[in-house]
């Protein structure tokens, strides 16, 4: 089989099970809460980045959902089924950091020495091309960059044409081109309708690959959506402006605060700063109605999204964003 073969990945039918189902999970490590309460489905074809902050909860949450940490409480299904099962079957593929790889073979004797451990395995050429490794089959993997060592795991995760592919920070400690080669062939094989989940703590990762962005912290699920659905979330710009001899409860605040469209605001010394979804209105008021000069507008990214939701990094603006 060639990798230009597209009839063997159909996408899974109308009401198959869910590639991945998580209810109420929960893992505790003494009195660190590492996965409190984390409800997930995933359905077939997805590509969804779980995305969060260090010590957020991905590993151990991928942990349990690859059967290799029992859950406190909540409930594991993979493909419908109990993860081992669906590992056993070869329905389930990860990819982890590091490990695993016998630094005096090839690459493809690496691949062929695995495909051995399988009943069934694609061909080597197969998953080399697929996983964008193929013109370096005849290089020692201790002379492979860590890119392409990590494109090696990928392909030896293809062999059994698992269903699902699970992978935890996979591009880790990596170059910026091994990165991008690495996920150029990660998603060239997506689009054959593998599910996937990866976990990363890249924004730009989950911003630019994913189809879905399940963003955690401290071990629950704080936003889930597309990038965009994301962003909305801490929705609106900030509008920035100094007004002389402003007190946080002068009329002018009051008056700022009800305008519309007006989500949060801030007086930090004489310097208001407001998020808000109407930023136009506000600086015409600001420009119009008061002493107001130096008035800014900035518009909030992925990045401002996942601080202000993670609550891990103070944000300029006040209230509860999630
Ligand atoms: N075996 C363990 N024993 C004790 N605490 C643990 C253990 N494994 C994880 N933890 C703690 O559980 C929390 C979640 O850790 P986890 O590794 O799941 O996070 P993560 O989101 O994968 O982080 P990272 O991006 O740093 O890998 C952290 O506070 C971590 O210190």
């Amino acid at each position: 089989m060639t990798s230009t073969d597209t009839t063997r990945q159909p996408r899974p039918a109308a009401g198959a099970a869910p590639a991945i189902e998580l209810r109420g999970l929960h893992k505790a490590f003494g009195p660190v809460r590492a996965v409190d309460g984390i409800d997930l489905v995933i359905q077939p074809g997805e590509v969804v980045a779980f995305l969060g902050p260090n010590g957020a909860g991905k590993t151990t949450t991928i942990d349990m959902l690859l059967g290799l940490a029992q859950a406190d409480a909540g409930d594991v299904r993979v493909l419908g089924m109990d993860p081992t099962r669906a590992i056993a079957e070869g329905r389930i593929s990860a990819v982890m950091q590091s490990g695993g790889l016998l630094k005096d073979l090839t690459v493809g004797e690496t691949v062929e020495l695995t495909a051995s451990f399988f009943a069934s395995a694609r061909s080597t050429s197969e998953v080399l091309a697929r996983a964008g490794i193929a013109d370096i089959a005849d290089r020692r993997v201790e002379k492979c960059s860590g890119g392409q060592q990590q494109r090696l795991r990928f392909a030896l995760a293809l062999l059994p044409d698992p269903e699902l592919i699970v992978l935890d920070e996979p591009t880790t400690g990596m170059d910026v081109e091994g990165r991008r080669d690495f996920w150029t062939a990660l998603r060239a094989d997506a689009e054959r309708g593998r599910t996937i989940m990866f976990a990363t703590h890249y924004l730009e990762e989950a911003d630019a690959y994913a189809d879905r962005i399940v963003l955690i912290s401290h071990g629950r699920i704080v936003a889930d959506g597309s990038a965009a659905q994301v962003k909305s979330l801490t929705a609106g710009r900030i509008v920035s402006a100094t007004l002389p001899g402003l007190l946080a409860d002068a009329p002018e605040v009051a008056a700022l605060r009800a305008l519309p469209g007006v989500l949060d605001l801030e007086v930090r010394r004489d310097r208001v700063i407001l998020r808000t979804s109407d930023s136009d209105g506000v600086a015409r008021h600001l420009l119009t109605q008061t002493a107001a000069t130096d008035v800014e507008i900035t518009a909030r990214g992925l990045e401002d999204a996942f601080l202000a939701l993670t609550g891990d990094t103070q944000t300029d603006t006040t209230g509860s964003l999630s």
